[in-house]
């Protein structure tokens, strides 16, 4: 088959270069998504620890504050010159003492017990009443602190601030030495520390990224915030997450923004009064993970180099593995052209090495193949063209013998046509049977014959068409006979027979029957001719045959055919029977005296004498010249022969008128008897006879005389 490149198929280098570029794209591609779902992960558990510590030092910060305002108002509660001030100037040094060492107090005062105030830093508020104030009539019991309140009575009195004031007020009840109610001690802390607090945390932060700090009161308000939303309210995760005493961090939505907020609430862990605030440490989601999309950015540039350069060392990589077999397929691809061209060995390495070897080596038996092939083939058309001569002259044979035979065919048929009108015009009766005797084949002369027309008989039994019923079984039995053995005295025989006409009359026909053997039946062919002229002829031959032509009596031959059967009778019915031989006496004188004609004509008359003397049923017979035989049936005795032999005797001795003359003579008889029960021969009867009738002329002529044996032997006239 003769090699056809395919040019539009992928080389291999390029698959090898396809296939590392795509396991490395995918490998990258894999490795990049995974480190940048750890780096996500880490860098937002990054910022949540970085927030949530933010949270913690804010709320550390309130709560040390706070303890440390609480315990400022208690020390400040227990100093004498504040229980026993006996002015408001005493008093109000121990307050501004205070004060000088903590300026966010903004206002510390005494109040008396009646609400006015007795003493205050800076005088401010002093003789002012401050009997409504939270801080003075819930102070009872200890210290207590006074939540985020915004200022009343001090606003104008302290100096302006960028920020309004606003206040957390540690209050403690003061009682005198000797135990009698002094008032109520109250600081009121400046909001200013927590907003400091809050910048100083903020700090390092807040403007990479974006962080914000709220200190939010259980009610939701902002304590401390971002420019503009302090005092207002805030409904955050985060807020409520606080405020049940936990800390965290967690990624929320405020207002349509995403945040990772750390969250703490202040005052947990603190004895004492103190305020429970939650903090919350905020940043812009995106802001919080601005490390990780850096980051990100990195891996993405670092996986395309790397995949750059993988696959371009993929590509090398499969131009070095693919350069021997590349050497190997152009050589393949030459030897595909042109067989002679031998396939190199390429041993870069061991696969090539066995590869190319094997190749050259099935090349090489490839090619001696094809040598033989070619041979082969050669050779077999050689066979072929001889084969074809072979059988073109086999064909023409063959087309010639068919020819010849259609002409046998043609000639068969002209044949079968000229045999079947020869059979059918045939002059005698033609008839074809099968095994069973079937009639298959009937022709006009038979159905001349026999009456029955052609399509009448088809089918049906010859023997029960045509044979006599005695006939019938030994017909069948004989075809049998001869089917089985070959052997039959039917067939292959010719015979006179009787067989029936359609009318009934029975004819006398001979019938020959043939065997036509078939390939897996039998046909048998039945000739017939009429015979009823012939046998008709043959009686009257036969009986011309019997008679003495002179006198018409049986002549010796008939007496000879007729004696054994009168002797068969006589033992049959069990009676004698006698033989006369009668002679004339002197008849040779009428010969010469009168002629032969003369001698003929008392010869007849004779004849008709002894006939009408004996029995009808009586045989009287001219055996030659004078000599007459006498066959006397039925006798009862042997009497009645000798009774007859006289009547006889007597009409001899009658004259005899001729035409020339009238003669007379005389006749002698010999008589043989014959018992019913004798077994002896008719030669032997007759000579008997004969020799009686010559005794009878010994003893004188004109009598008769009876054969030895007899109970009459003696001569009479
Ligand atoms: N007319 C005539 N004569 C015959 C015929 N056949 C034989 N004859 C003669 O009959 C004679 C018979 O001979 P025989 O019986 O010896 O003569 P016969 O005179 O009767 O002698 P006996 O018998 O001794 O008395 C011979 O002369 C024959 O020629 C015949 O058909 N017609």
């Amino acid at each position: 088959m003769p090699y056809t490149p395919a040019p539009h198929r992928p080389r291999l280098t390029s698959m090898i270069t396809l296939s590392i570029s795509a396991t490395v794209l995918v490998t990258v591609l894999a490795l990049t998504g995974l480190i940048d779902h750890f780096a996500r992960n880490y860098a937002q558990r990054q910022s949540a620890v970085r927030l949530q510590q933010i949270a913690w030092q804010m709320r550390d910060s309130l709560d040390r504050r706070m303890r440390a305002a609480v315990s400022d108002v208690s020390f400040l509660a227990q100093l004498p010159e504040v229980r026993d001030a006996r002015s408001p100037a005493e008093a109000r040094m121990a307050l501004e003492s205070l004060q000088a060492t903590e300026p966010d107090y903004a206002w510390i005062g005494l109040a008396r017990p009646d609400g006015l105030v007795f003493a205050a830093t800076g005088k401010t508020l002093e003789g002012a009443d401050v009997s409504g104030r939270n801080w003075f009539h819930d102070s009872s019991g200890g210290v207590k602190v006074f939540d985020y309140h915004p200022a009343m009575l001090l606003a104008e009195k302290l100096p302006q601030h960028p920020d309004p004031w606003r206040f957390v007020d540690i209050a403690s009840p003061v009682a005198g030495s000797d135990g009698t109610p002094r008032g109520v001690l109250a600081v009121h802390l400046s909001w200013n520390w927590a907003r400091r607090m809050a910048r100083t945390l903020l700090a390092p932060v807040r403007d990479q990224y974006q962080t914000e700090i709220f200190v939010v009161r259980d009610d939701g308000m902002i304590l401390l915030g971002p420019q503009g939303m302090e005092e207002k309210t805030i409904a955050a995760q985060s807020f409520h997450e606080a405020m049940a005493g936990r800390n965290g961090a967690l990624v929320e939505t405020v207002d349509g923004q995403r945040y990772l907020t750390g969250y703490a609430m202040t005052g947990a862990n603190i004895e004492g009064p103190s305020l429970k605030w939650a903090v919350l440490v905020r940043q812009p989601y995106a802001m919080a993970l601005a490390d990780f999309r850096a980051l990100q950015g990195t891996i993405a540039a670092a996986g395309i180099v790397l995949t750059l350069l993988l696959g371009t060392l993929g590509w090398l990589f499969a131009r070095h593995m693919a350069r021997p077999l590349h050497r190997l397929s152009v050589a393949i691809e030459r030897h595909s052209l042109d067989r002679s061209a031998r396939i190199p060995i390429v041993s870069d390495f061991h696969e090539m090495h066995l590869l190319s070897s094997t190749l050259a080596a099935n090349a090489e038996r490839e090619q001696r193949h094809l040598e033989a092939l070619h041979g082969l083939n050669e050779s077999l058309e050689r066979t072929v063209g001889e084969r074809t001569t072979e059988l073109a002259a086999k064909a023409e044979q063959l087309q010639q013998a068919l020819e010849r035979q259609q002409q046998i065919q043609l000639q068969l048929q002209e044949s079968e046509a000229e045999l079947r009108a020869m059979l059918h015009n045939a002059n005698d009766a033609f008839i074809a049977i099968d095994e069973r005797a079937l009639i298959l084949e009937w022709n006009e002369q038979a159905e001349r014959l026999l009456g029955w027309r052609r399509s009448e008989t088809f089918g049906k039994s010859l023997p029960e068409l045509l044979l006599v019923e005695d006939m019938r079984a030994s017909w069948l039995s004989e075809l049998a006979r001869f089917v089985a053995s070959g052997e039959s005295e039917l067939i292959n025989h010719r015979r006179d027979m009787p067989v029936l006409r359609r009318d009934g009359e029975e004819i006398a026909v001979e019938i020959s029957i043939g065997h036509v053997p078939r390939r897996n039946s039998h046909l048998f062919v039945v000739f017939m001719h009429d015979i009823t002229e012939r046998k008709m002829l043959h009686a009257s031959l036969e009986g011309m045959a019997n008679r003495d032509t002179l006198t018409d009596l049986p002549n010796r031959r008939a007496l000879m055919q007729t004696m054994p059967e009168a002797v068969a009778r006589a033992r049959r019915i069990g009676k004698p029977l006698a033989v006369f031989f009668l002679d004339l006496d002197g008849f040779k004188g009428v010969n010469d005296a009168y002629g032969h004609d003369a001698g003929d004509e008392l010869l007849r008359l004779l004849a008709h004498r002894i006939v009408g003397t004996v029995r009808r049923t009586d045989t009287v017979a001219r055996l030659a010249g004078d000599e007459f035989v006498v066959l006397l049936e039925m006798l009862s005795s042997a009497d009645d022969a000798i009774e007859v032999a006289a009547k006889l005797l007597a009409q001899l001795r009658q004259p005899f008128v001729l035409r020339a003359a009238t003669v007379s003579l005389s006749g002698s008889i010999g008589i043989a008897l014959h018992e019913p029960d004798a077994n002896e021969a008719i030669g032997a009867l007759l000579s008997r006879a004969d020799s009686a009738m010559y005794q009878a002329k010994r003893l004188g002529k004109n009598c008769y005389c009876v054969a030895a044996g007899d109970t009459a032997n003696s001569p009479s006239a």
